[in-house]
């Protein structure tokens, strides 16, 4: 039997934990819960790569080890190890573009846990929901707010409802400014130090025949303070015949929306 390094889970890993039970081996296997299969899927994908060209653009060369290749080789008689190997230095630290990137992708987990949790309360196919929006189109709006001289003379952000199916707003400093539209009036909504404001944009509309409406909503502007919020949106896939989902047409449901290709829905607010 092949001999197993030591597990640890990531919360047992406290400084004064891990000094008690250093163990004698030199390795452990730390258990931390998320592993990114996305990643897997990608890495995959890449060392199948059977594009000759691909492959020499990425070639390592003598004086550089980053990228694809076998730069341990130092003599003809040497025998090689099995393996494929690609090498990449890391910046210390993220740039903008990866941070951005970093923050959509957690947006896109959270979009599709709440969508799966819609589609359990319209009770409707959770692969036919899961296939139209796990591919789906996601978009990210930041939004920066001057201080305004003549804040009653001004909108930061016009009415509107959002085009997408969800969108998660992030009110950054705590400024207040978003206001919702609820039977005729404008109600603001509190911004609380790390909360999420989730909106029902048109598609989701469309797709629950009218049970989930989108929410019209504005941002308004104050005097001395600055406002800063980041919207992500949500949408299905651009191929998707959007229109209400089948068990929510026919009795007891009138047929609100017709469907329509995806790619003809305006996007011009998100
Ligand atoms: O800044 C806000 O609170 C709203 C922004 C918004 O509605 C949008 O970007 O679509
Ligand atoms: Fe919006």
């Amino acid at each position: 039997m092949n001999p197993r390094s030591p597990f640890r889970s990531l919360s047992s890993m406290s400084g004064a934990y891990a000094a008690k039970t250093r163990p004698s081996w030199k390795s452990c296997t730390l258990l931390a819960g998320i592993v990114p299969g996305f990643f897997q899927v990608e890495m995959k994908k890449f060392f199948s790569l059977q594009l000759e060209e691909e492959k020499r653009r990425l070639w390592q060369t003598p004086d550089n080890q980053e990228g694809l290749g076998q730069l341990f080789v130092v003599s003809d008689e040497q025998k090689l190890d099995w393996s494929d190997l690609f090498y990449k230095k890391m910046p210390p630290k993220l740039s903008f573009r990866e941070k951005m990137e970093l923050y959509c992708h957690e947006m896109k987990v959270l979009a599709m846990l709440i969508l799966g949790s819609l589609a359990r309360a319209l009770k409707v196919d959770a692969v036919m929901m899961w296939e139209m929006f796990e591919d789906g189109v996601q978009s990210i709006r930041m939004n920066y707010y001057l201080p305004c001289p003549e804040p009653s003379k001004a909108i930061g952000f016009s009415p509107h409802s959002d085009a997408d199916a969800l969108t998660i707003l992030y009110q950054f400093n705590y400024t207040d400014g978003l206001q919702i539209r609820k039977d005729g009036i404008w109600m603001p909504i509190r911004s609380i130090p790390n909360a999420l404001i989730v909106n029902k944009g048109d598609i989701m509309e469309i797709f629950s025949n009218g049970i989930y409406r989108n929410i019209e909503h504005r941002a308004t502007v104050n005097s001395t303070k600055e406002r800063l919020s980041v919207a992500t949106f949500y949408s299905c896939r651009l191929d998707t015949d959007l229109g209400p989902a089948p068990n929510l047409v026919g009795l007891p449901f009138f047929r609100l929306f017709q469907s329509s290709s995806t790619s003809r829905t305006s996007t011009l607010r998100g």
